[in-house]
């Protein structure tokens, strides 16, 4: 057992730098290939040792469930019973990214959790396991505990290492605009569209094309978000604009390296899309 009884971690976002759905398998998830990244936005997680019992605080920008449903605890109770561990916790949680974004938020702090008692416990077991737990956590938790931008397949937990630096410029707006989209809701609208015949993009393009398969679908209920899209493209010309993994929230990647353009863009943006419109400047991490 170690002798530390403290532990803090940083909990980053992740955006989709392209999401392409191959098919629906038997088991009800869909087949992908999404290039995944980390950024500089992300939660806070503290981890203290207790003799015994469960607590467990948020506080942060949103809100989130307080319960076991929280996927931060989720993973410390999953950790726990895996481990056959009696030993008591205290987990902070400070939520600074938004929820229901397509950020991956709840996925990034369940694997900050399983990689932070991994290391409070000192437990010495191999990193696959690791894998296998985040995996049942979620098909995103993998990923965030890969730690660097990632070709993610299968349902998104099988990842491949991606040669850096990225095709794509670092500097990048995110757009979050103030109402969550429910991942399942975005897939399942996905594949009944995808039966009507109704994606015009799916398998029609390159794979590798730097689309989101799940804007079509999300676009055609939640109208704010196209126009906010056709307006940064218009406003700003980025190198690439999309919404990330299941939205709601909408990024764009800038080739200029200037903190006083991005100061600019994000008065302009604020200004013109309203003060429900949560919006921030980012980096993409090529490691956390
Ligand atoms: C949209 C993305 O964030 C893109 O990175 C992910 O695909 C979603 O990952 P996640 O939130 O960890 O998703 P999970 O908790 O595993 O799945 C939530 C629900 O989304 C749908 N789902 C998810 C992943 C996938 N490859 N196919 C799916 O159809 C399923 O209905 C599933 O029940
Ligand atoms: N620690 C958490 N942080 C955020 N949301 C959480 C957390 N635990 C559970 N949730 C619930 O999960 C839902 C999705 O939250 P999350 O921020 O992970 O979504 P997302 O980023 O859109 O997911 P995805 O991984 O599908 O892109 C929310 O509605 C929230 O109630």
């Amino acid at each position: 057992m170690s002798t530390l009884n403290y532990i803090n971690s940083f909990a980053p976002a992740k955006i989709n730098l392209g999401l392409r759905i191959l098919e629906k398998r038997k088991d009800g998830y869909h087949e992908l290939r999404t290039l995944m990244a980390p950024i500089s936005i992300g939660d806070k997680i503290e981890i203290e040792l207790l003799p015994k019992g469960i607590e467990f605080e948020t506080t942060g920008d949103f809100d989130v469930p307080k319960d076991s449903s929280n996927l931060a605890l989720k993973a410390a109770l999953l950790f726990l019973s895996h481990y056959k561990l009696k030993i008591g916790l205290r987990i902070k949680l400070t939520k600074i990214i938004p929820p229901g974004a397509g950020l991956g938020g709840g996925s990034s702090d369940a694997a900050a959790v399983l990689t932070s008692l991994k290391t409070l416990l000192s437990i010495e077991d191999s990193m696959d396991n690791l894998f296998r737990l985040a995996a049942q956590l979620g098909s995103d938790v993998p990923f965030f505990l890969f730690r660097k931008p990632a070709l993610c397949t299968g349902r998104g937990e099988i990842l491949n290492s991606v040669a850096l630096p990225l095709p794509y410029p670092t500097q990048g707006l995110l757009i979050y605009p103030g109402f969550p989209v429910s991942t399942p809701w975005a897939y399942k609208t996905y594949a009944e569209f995808r039966q009507k015949g109704l994606i015009s993009s799916s398998l029609t393009h390159e794979i590798d094309q730097p689309l989101n398969d799940l804007e079509e679908p999300v676009f055609s209920k939640y109208l704010w978000l196209p126009t906010v899209k056709n307006w940064l493209q218009n406003q700003f010309d980025p190198a690439l604009c999309l919404m990330s993994g299941s939205g709601s929230s909408i990024f764009a990647l800038f080739d200029k390296e200037d903190p006083l353009f991005m100061k600019k863009v994000i008065q302009h943006a604020q200004a013109h899309l309203g003060s429900d419109c949560w919006i921030r400047s980012f980096t993409i991490l090529e490691r956390f």
